[in-house]
């Protein structure tokens, strides 16, 4: 019996890259997972070791961010081919190659009725939620949302922490700021006196979330936090408190001086884990008694 090598592909998978054209205040936002697949003649690989043909995973996840500097996205079939071509042409080994991109969307916040010109979200996905207690003659209602995802391609610093033996992170007056918003507001009553119903209550404040994250220039997922709070308590007399879970959605700038390019708060990897968990509660200091309000309710909110 002869054991022979049949087919066979390799490459990076899923690499997360995030690209903002800031050439106009305006910025657009080009949210990508790509993975490459080389195919061709690796024999010597799998059967020996020899890796003389093996163009490195961690070169074509350096090519998907080095071109998207160097060329820009554009289309995504557009970008997957230039990649693909690029690997087959430049290596004599790579006889074919397959290039996936998938695209995330985003849509601009609106601010007072107008798309912000740096501020994001992503649609779908996200969940109204509530959990109502009952004791006795007593009633609670907690309303809320989850997975709310907002980023903002500019106006986000984070600077002037402390520093001791372990810090690297860099200060910067200029970051992406990404966050997967988890809220939960208690009303002061059962009953609403400000806001017709229910329905209407959560999408204002729904609103007034998302016009607080991107309106604030912040300094801190904290300070982002307390003024989205701080924002649903002032135009909503209805909330006694609002419960914010917050992850800080990393997005790295990469450093693509190796390959001879600047990279100007352009091209980002987007990194899943770990992240910060930024949470927090914001009151009235005359809020009546949460009672049994947040009895059982998961987590932190
Ligand atoms: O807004 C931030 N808050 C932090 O506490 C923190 N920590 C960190 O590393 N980056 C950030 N960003």
């Amino acid at each position: 019996m002869a054991v022979v090598l049949g087919a066979n592909q390799y490459g990076k998978a899923e690499v997360r890259l995030v690209h903002v054209d800031r050439s106009t205040p305006r910025h657009a936002l080009t949210d990508l997972t790509v993975t490459t697949q080389l195919r061709g003649e690796f024999s010597g690989t799998h059967l020996r070791g020899d890796n003389a043909a093996v163009l490195p995973t961690d070169t074509q996840k350096n090519t998907v961010y080095a071109f998207a500097r160097r060329f820009g996205v554009g289309h995504v079939e557009d970008f997957a081919m230039r990649l693909a071509r690029h690997f087959v042409d430049a290596q004599e080994a790579v006889t074919g190659a397959r290039v996936e991109v998938e695209q995330h969307a985003w849509e601009r916040i609106r601010v007072d009725g107008t798309d912000h010109d740096h501020a994001f979200r992503r649609p779908g996905g996200e969940v109204r939620t509530s959990v109502v207690t009952v004791d006795g003659d007593d009633a609670w209602v907690v309303s809320g949302l989850r997975d709310l995802v907002v980023l903002k391609s500019t106006g986000s610093e984070f600077h002037g922490f402390p520093r001791d033996g372990y810090t690297t992170l860099a200060e910067t007056t200029d970051r992406v700021l990404a966050t997967a918003v988890t809220a939960r507001w208690r009303y002061s009553s059962p009953v609403l006196a400000a806001a017709d119903d229910f329905g209407a209550a959560h999408a204002a404040i729904r609103t007034t979330l998302l016009e607080a994250f991107a309106s604030l220039h912040s300094l801190a997922l904290q300070q982002t936090l307390y003024a989205m709070g701080e924002a649903v308590l002032e135009q909503h007399p209805d909330v006694a408190e609002v419960r914010l879970s917050m992850p800080n959605k990393h997005h790295f700038v990469v450093d693509l001086s190796p390959f001879g390019l600047d990279n100007p708060n352009e091209v980002f990897v987007a990194a899943d884990r770990p992240y910060g968990l930024i949470e927090g509660s914001v009151l009235r200091d005359d809020a009546p008694p949460a009672g049994r309000a947040w009895d059982s309710v998961p987590g932190f909110v």
